[in-house]
């Protein structure tokens, strides 16, 4: 038996190959030297990303962070390992994140307090650990395991041997030194591997009784060849008998089936039987991406917009028994592969797990680059002609400040304060489309009232007029839309803060290759308001089963704190504000007129809006 892997993503596992199993708490204040490498391509902004994100966390902390987890990780010692398990392609920072979460003190509460899952032998798997709400989604993660697991009515043909109790031999002491655990793996392997945590690399394997589970991306294909069971499977480097039959495969499958989960309700027009799991598939293979043999491309997408709560929606959509996640890429969000031309087919299809024609699923990518991004509706239709695209949109002002905290590193490099961010964007836009005449954002945002034949003229001009840098990155915007050649225009912040919130330009766009029927906007504003009805209208809209939104955890989450920069800069400037405001409000009107509903940003009385902002 195959149980589908997103299951078991669904339940905490998410945007990599890699989780982090254990099976009793850590001790306290130790830290992992880390080694690193990626098993399915990350592309370069990706991990970037990742190196941000770690980073960021970091300096969140207040904290230098450990020596061993920066980003320079040891290699092993020549001839530790045999040399199949020692070509290092690339550092992952993927899995450094996954290792902070072990590694940080500060999480450490969730770990004291995770004492009854060592007990009871229920595999935590963490690795929510993406930026700075580290301890928190971790924390939470715990919780609604420990829920599930007692509210859980697993299926009846499910053996109820998942949660037998471990041996007692697993609960020897361990002791995990600072600074002394050394794991690495080899990506090539058949299957995920169990990585033991040792307080040293040449410790006996047999021995050790912590483990790193890392599901490797044969695993997701479907194949579990892993072990009758982890906690017995001490030596990474010696799988074993991989019959799907094998007592190996049925004791993992147990394993997976207290991680998935069944629907709740039945849902007879898709097949889906109330507390019945369904069948394992795997990611899809370019093969059967070229053959069309699977669905292979996500059904939905949630290009963000940033800071728009793309990580609630996502995260409480993928509750839904039929929304899979992406099951690998370099985050559970944020796979991004939609945003570049290069010819990644093959490299695309192994993102996401397949469907098979017919089956109940929708596999969603919320990835909020794409927002902006010109290539990627004509590259996502081109793959998913009826994919659907759920927008989150916030009020413009409150998206930028809340950008501005998130990447408050950033600007305080450069020393730039919000106000001086925001009044240079401004500027720079405003010059911009002075010298692009046919672009004026106070009437006509979209460049629509451009004299058609006198545009491509009028583009070569634009072209000669704009600065160096600028015309090469724009290229093709400029001769293709002029809208987004404005919103390119902020240059001179690399965080775009501003820029970022012209988001009629975007949704025009995409309008432009999708049918208005397949694009759904909701606001923060709503999901603050009303998330049940809020998620309840997006389900609908993603053609989902009708789902008890009221049972899930609501509150915000990725909430940015407002430590150090709101501090720094005593909150949003009302001046600064309303400047903001004015700026916007054209592009908000825009917006309204092509959505045909007024989202409510641009009323006098802000007071509704105040929450957030740092001021009383
Ligand atoms: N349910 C709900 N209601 C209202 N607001 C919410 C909700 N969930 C998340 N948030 C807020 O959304 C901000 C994070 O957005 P994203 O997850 O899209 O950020 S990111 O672009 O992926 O980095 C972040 O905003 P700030 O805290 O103001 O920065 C979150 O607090």
């Amino acid at each position: 038996m195959y149980i589908r892997l997103a299951h078991l993503w669904r339940e905490g596992g998410y945007y990599t190959d890699f989780n982090v199993l254990w099976h009793r708490p850590f001790p306290p204040a130790r830290y992992f030297d880390v080694s690193l490498r990626a098993c399915s391509p990350v592309d370069k902004e990706g991990l970037q990303a990742h190196v941000n994100a770690l980073q960021e966390s970091f300096n969140r902390t207040g904290k230098a962070p450990p020596q061993e987890m920066r980003m320079s990780f040891p290699t092993p010692p020549s001839g530790a390992f045999p040399s199949m398990h020692m070509h290092f392609l690339k550092h992952d920072p993927v899995l450094a994140c996954a290792m902070l979460g072990l590694g940080d003190p500060e999480n450490e509460k969730c770990y004291a307090e995770s004492d009854d899952y060592g007990r009871e032998c229920v595999i935590a798997i963490m690795n929510r650990c993406i930026v700075q709400e580290n301890t928190f989604l971790a924390e939470k993660e715990l919780c609604v395991i420990q829920e599930r697991k007692s509210q859980r009515q697993l299926p009846a043909s499910s053996s109820s041997s998942s949660r037998a109790p471990c041996p007692p031999s697993h609960y020897s002491t361990m002791r995990v030194r600072q600074g002394h655990i050394v794991e690495w793996f080899n990506c090539d392997l058949r299957a995920g591997m169990s990585l033991p945590l040792a307080d040293d690399w040449r410790q006996d394997p047999r021995v050790i009784r912590s483990h790193a589970l890392w599901m490797g991306p044969y695993v997701s294909m479907g194949v579990i060849p892993t072990p009758t069971s982890m906690f017995r499977w001490d030596n990474p480097f010696s799988i074993p008998s991989t019959h799907p039959d094998s007592l190996y495969a049925r004791a993992t499958a147990d394993v997976i089936a207290l991680h998935s989960w069944a629907p709740a309700q039945s849902c007879p027009k898709l097949g889906l039987e109330a507390g019945v799991q369904k069948a394992a598939e795997g990611r899809c293979t370019y093969s059967e991406y070229i053959e069309g043999t699977r669905i292979c491309a996500p059904s939905f997408f949630i290009p963000g917009v940033q800071k728009g709560a793309s990580t609630f929606l996502f995260a409480k959509l993928s509750r839904h028994p039929q929304v899979l996640q992406p099951i690998a890429g370099s985050q559970y969000k944020e796979v991004g592969t939609y945003t570049t031309r290069r010819e990644r087919y093959p490299y695309r299809s192994e993102f996401f797990p397949y469907t098979a024609p017919g089956e109940p699923f929708h596999v969603g990518d919320a990835s909020v680059p794409y927002v902006s991004s010109l290539q990627a509706p004509e590259l996502i239709l081109k793959d998913n002609p009826r994919a659907k695209f759920l927008f989150s949109l916030r009020d413009p002002v409150l998206r930028a400040w809340s950008d501005y905290r998130f990447q408050k590193p950033l600007y305080s490099t450069k020393g730039w304060t919000f106000k001086e961010v925001v009044r240079k964007s401004i500027q720079e836009l405003q010059d911009c489309c002075a010298q692009i005449p046919e672009i004026k954002p106070e009437d006509d945002p979209q460049g629509k009232k451009v004299e058609k034949e006198k545009s491509a003229k009028k583009a070569r001009q634009q072209k000669k007029r704009m600065s160096r840098d600028l015309r090469e990155e724009n290229q093709n915007h400029c001769e293709r839309l002029d809208a987004y050649a404005f919103s390119r225009c902020n240059q001179s912040d690399p965080g775009r803060i501003v820029s970022r919130g012209l988001y009629v330009i975007f949704i025009n766009h995409y309008l432009e290759h999708v049918a208005a029927d397949n694009l759904h906007v909701v606001t923060v504003e709503e999901m603050k308001e009303n998330p049940v009805m809020t998620l309840g209208r997006a389900a609908a809209f993603l053609e989902l089963c009708p789902y008890d939104w009221n049972r899930e955890d609501l509150d915000p989450v990725h909430v940015t704190g407002y430590k150090g920069p709101a501090k720094e800069d005593g909150g949003l400037d009302e001046e600064i504000e309303r400047e903001l405001r004015a700026f916007y409000r054209p592009f908000n009107a825009r917006l309204y007129e092509v959505l045909g509903r007024n989202l409510g940003w641009d009323k006098e009385d802000r007071n509704a809006s105040m929450e957030g902002t740092g001021r009383r």
